[in-house]
């Protein structure tokens, strides 16, 4: 292809505060107020997820500058440590390789790091690289990246929201709302009652049609899991998320028999890879919510998006704003989106990255029509402070 522009130089810089990494919020969040994980068994890291490091990343910002002077971007979550893999490793398989090159470019990648990498931060780096190539042909091609993708299956795209208050979310339009677990095992019949009582009192406050979740992050096990989901039925939950750690597959296929077969299991974000999802759909799994700036970028999502389709399983990325939003737009087995709520109380609607970008997108009345700007449409924001702390 004569005329298609090289790709000149890779950058990965890093950024403090909100932006993908959605958990490096200020105190008094909804998101860091007592929620259910791995280490709620250790009391003094129960209360906030900040204790044990949930933002210890931060953000990384991948920038990658064509030929023409083109540059297209985009954020994940990595910080410093993705931002090294970049630099030193990954960038030697794109510069001098014209923007097209995606694929190669990705299994390049993958194969290279595959003695250190496989799923975790090397793949959110991976992904980082994948989504700024992505935005990078858009804008040289003129087009948005669903376009890229094949073009949109619908006009809009309609929202479930993420946060403590299901019923604000009901009242701006959401179809659903997907509330925090609060309570693990280890705080014991207490702790359960209180999960049943809340979903109990938000089932009364958005009646009978208003769609109910529980995302359990990775917390439980599956006897306590399938207790959950039992009586958590008696309050039509639509859903339990991610209820056991991501390698306990097997306990994904003990609780799928087990829960109720009118309600579904989900889960994902933590997978990575057209390989993981394999493992995980094989458990029979109702749903799978890979993060496109976590599973290997829009290149990996494509194949785990194949593979759930000839499975019949849907798939609702988790997060990931307008990188999630391209992608859902251009496929039939994705039929709505998440939203998740970072404003403090999640009583209303903010950018899910913010402060990060200009020009990010958020659901009116609970839709959004994918804007048509360029490569994603967003723009780092000039008041960012971004860090780079390694180049090559
Ligand atoms: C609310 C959850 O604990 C987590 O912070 C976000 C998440 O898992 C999701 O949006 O899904
Ligand atoms: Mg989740």
């Amino acid at each position: 292809m004569t005329g298609t522009p090289t790709i000149r130089e890779v950058r990965a810089y890093t950024v403090r505060g909100g932006g993908a990494d959605y958990h490096d919020q200020g105190d008094a969040h909804w998101i860091d107020d007592h929620i259910a994980t791995p280490m709620s068994m250790y009391p003094e890291y129960r209360q906030s997820r900040q204790s044990f490091g949930i933002n210890v990343l931060g953000t990384l910002v991948v920038e990658i500058e064509a030929s023409d002077g083109t540059v297209g971007f985009s954020v994940t979550t990595a910080g410093e440590i993705g931002a090294f893999i970049v630099e030193k490793h990954l960038a030697r398989f794109l510069e001098g390789q014209r923007v097209t090159d995606i694929e190669r470019i990705w299994d390049q990648m993958y194969k290279s790091t595959l003695y250190y990498g496989r799923r975790g931060v090397v793949l959110n780096a991976i992904s980082g690289v994948d989504l700024a190539l992505y935005d990078l042909l858009g804008r040289i091609r003129q087009v948005p990246v669903f376009e890229l993708l094949g073009g949109p299956v619908r006009d809009e795209l309609q929202f479930y929201a993420t946060g403590a208050r299901p019923d604000k979310a009901k009242e701006l339009g959401f179809i659903g709302g997907k509330m925090p677990l609060h309570h693990g095992p280890a705080e014991g019949e207490e702790g359960f009652r209180k999960n049943i009582e809340l979903l109990a009192d938000m089932r009364g406050k958005v009646g009978d049609d208003f769609w109910l979740m529980y995302d359990c992050w990775m917390s439980l096990d599956v006897e306590y899991a399938t207790r959950l989901a039992h009586a958590a039925s008696d309050h039509g939950l639509k859903w339990i998320e991610e209820a056991l750690i991501p390698d306990d597959y097997w306990g994904y296929a003990e609780l799928r028999k087990r829960a109720p077969s009118t309600m579904l299991i989900t889960t994902g974000e933590h997978e990575a890879t057209r390989w993981g999802f394999r493992q995980l759909l094989e458990t029979g799994v109702d749903l799978i919510q890979p993060d496109v700036g976590w599973c290997g970028g829009i290149t990996e999502l494509i194949k785990i998006s194949a593979l759930a389709d000839a499975h019949g399983t849907m798939v609702v990325p988790h997060g990931s704003s307008v990188y999630s939003y391209h992608f859902v737009v251009t496929r039939t087995n994705s039929p709505f989106a998440e939203f998740l709520m970072m404003h403090p109380t999640a009583e209303e609607v903010v950018p899910m990255f913010s402060p990060m970008l200009v020009g990010e997108p958020v659901p009116v009345n609970g839709r959004l029509k994918v804007p048509e700007t360029p490569g994603f449409g967003v723009e780092l924001s000039a008041d960012i402070q971004k860090h780079r702390p390694y180049t090559h």
